[in-house]
């Protein structure tokens, strides 16, 4: 006996006979939560009578109806609690229409000893497609075993079929007949030579990353240890966006004119309006411009080789969107920011490579890519894309790459093809303009950088960016969210089906060629440094290598 006070040992019910727990995880922004609650009711409806039409049982882990006004779990306190309740050993299916904040779930999940399926709605209008890959992939950095599927009402003969499977057997076991690992190189190709060679540069002379406040949005899976980071000779400067806000404090009205000054002698349009709350202003542009400028100067100051700006937590609530700042930094041709007393041009004819929302596997591509292409003598803006939606158009699968902000000018062919909205109200309260365009039809690399089984991985592959009718581009903007920058690409050789089963993050990163035969050696180089870092590196779908 003890006199100690000893907790009561949570005691869970047995997991209920062909029964399924659902658990619907949101957004820390109530105002996501509250809009995007009547799509993720419907899928929940759709979702539900296809495990019933199987003969299984749907119990939803958390009310639907609370005070809140909807009823997604929006924090990891609340995650935690829910999670308590279901049986252990349940079949447990995270249900995703928007896009939600992966660390809310990942306690409850990585105790959980039963089947864990993730599924989303085949759908463009909230990003659910974004979420489910944010949460697989952060599954994976964690080495949850986890099963996903999609569907556009889970009536369609295929999600039903794989649903079967799973509730028979607790796995869905994707399609990754797309991929291979990289074969052995041929050491004197000049593309392999260069890879090489700046893996050396790297590992010798090392890189810093500069993280404006990590761990964005709940995204587990974008945050790369130290201990995977530095052997790629690839430092973090930890900073704060406190610093970042300070530092825009101190830059004059003057200067942030300037940067308005250039983009308009560039033929870049603003929307503007009136209505601050619903509305681009020039104040809020003004404010974003003197971002732009105080990120360059805090770079500079810390010898920065790319930088972060996590923006949509803490900031948010202080400042306009970071988004027209992120990709005037992606791109080589930007308006010039001089140093504090004047003196010096900062990175003067360079792009500093940015990666939003402080994705690390973005930070880590972006800057290989960036050296890759500039010692090829290619453009080196790249940028990550959300992989938001998709449809077949004209006989081919059209993906919609769509990132919630900004893209380097030359992606849409300049600054004259590039524009500025407002970004929507619910995730950005205090508005702000976006660098937003459509993707020049060309030819692409695209890549992500991931975590899985405790080491580095790279998927590489090659594509196009389609050249859509303009209506058709129009109506892909208007499902999705208009206001962002759009690229209709193409992957080749790899299926809709196969990207979702496959691909382990959120995000996909983009990077032009001018030609195919230029694309493809130009991946081969990358695809070399990558090898050389030490990193896994895969190839997806047709690659020449
Ligand atoms: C505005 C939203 O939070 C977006 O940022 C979100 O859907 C993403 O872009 C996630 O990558």
């Amino acid at each position: 006996m003890t006199s100690y006070l000893l907790p009561t040992p949570l005691v869970r019910a047995p997991a209920p006979e062909r029964t399924i727990f659902t658990v619907a995880n949101g957004d820390l922004r109530q105002a996501a939560n509250l809009k995007c609650w009547p799509t993720q009711e419907q899928l929940e409806a759709d979702f539900s009578s296809a495990v019933n039409r199987i003969g299984w049982s749907v119990q939803r882990a958390h009310s639907a109806d609370t005070a809140s006004g909807h009823g997604f779990i929006d924090s990891q306190r609340m995650g935690i609690e829910v999670f308590k309740t279901i049986p252990s050993d349940a079949p447990i299916v995270v249900v995703e229409a928007v896009w939600q904040y992966s660390h809310h779930v990942l306690a409850g999940l990585r105790a959980h000893r039963g089947p864990i399926l993730v599924v989303a709605n085949w759908a463009g209008d909230y990003p659910g497609l974004v979420g489910l890959l944010n949460l697989t992939a952060s599954l994976t950095k964690a080495g949850i075993a986890y099963s996903s599927l999609w569907s556009a009402d889970f009536t369609d003969e295929w999600a039903v079929a794989e649903l079967q499977t799973w509730l028979q057997t607790g796995r869905i076991v994707p399609d990754e007949s797309h991929v291979r690992d990289l074969p052995v190189l041929d050491a004197a190709q000049p593309e392999v030579v260069l890879g090489v060679a700046l893996a050396h540069q790297l590992q010798q002379e090392q890189a810093i990353i500069g993280i404006f406040d990590e761990g964005c949005m709940g995204m587990y899976n974008a945050i790369i240890d130290d201990e995977l980071l530095n052997p790629l000779g690839i430092y973090k400067e930890r900073l704060s966006q406190s610093a970042l806000f300070a530092e825009m404090a101190r830059v004059t009205d003057a200067e942030a004119d300037t940067v308005k000054t250039w983009l308009d002698d560039a033929g870049f349009t603003f929307h503007f309006g009136q209505d601050d709350a619903a509305d681009l202003t020039p104040d809020q542009v003004h404010s974003q411009f003197k971002m732009y400028i105080a990120a360059l100067r805090i770079s500079d100051d810390y010898g920065l080789d790319a930088v972060g700006i996590q923006y949509q937590q803490g900031l948010k609530d202080l400042v306009p969107a970071s988004d027209l700042a992120e990709g005037l930094l992606n791109n080589v041709e930007r308006p010039p920011v001089f140093s504090r007393d004047g003196s010096r041009e900062l990175y003067a004819g360079l792009a500093l490579p940015h990666f939003n929302e402080v994705d690390e596997g973005v930070a880590v591509d972006a800057l290989i890519t960036n050296r890759v292409w500039t010692a090829m003598g290619l453009d080196p803006a790249n940028t990550l894309h959300d992989v938001r939606w998709g449809e077949e158009y004209d006989g081919e699968f059209v993906w919609v790459f769509e990132i919630s902000g900004s893209v380097p000018a030359s992606h849409n062919g300049g600054y004259d093809k590039s524009y500025s909205m407002r970004q929507p109200p619910m995730f950005f309260p205090l508005g702000g303009g976006t660098l937003s365009g459509i993707s020049k039809p060309g030819e692409i690399v695209w890549s992500r950088v991931f975590i899985m089984d405790g080491v580095l991985h790279v998927d590489l592959g090659r594509g196009h960016v389609a050249d859509l009718p303009a209506a058709e581009t129009q109506r892909r903007l208007d499902a999705t969210d208009p206001q962002w920058p759009i690229m209709n690409a193409v992957l080749h050789g790899v299926t809709r089906n196969q990207l979702m089963g496959r691909h382990k993050a959120n995000h996909a990163q983009v990077v032009y060629a001018p030609d195919a035969d230029t694309a493809d050696r130009a991946l081969v180089a990358k695809a070399a440094l990558f090898h050389e870092l030490g990193v896994l590196v895969h190839l997806c779908g047709d690659v020449i290598a």
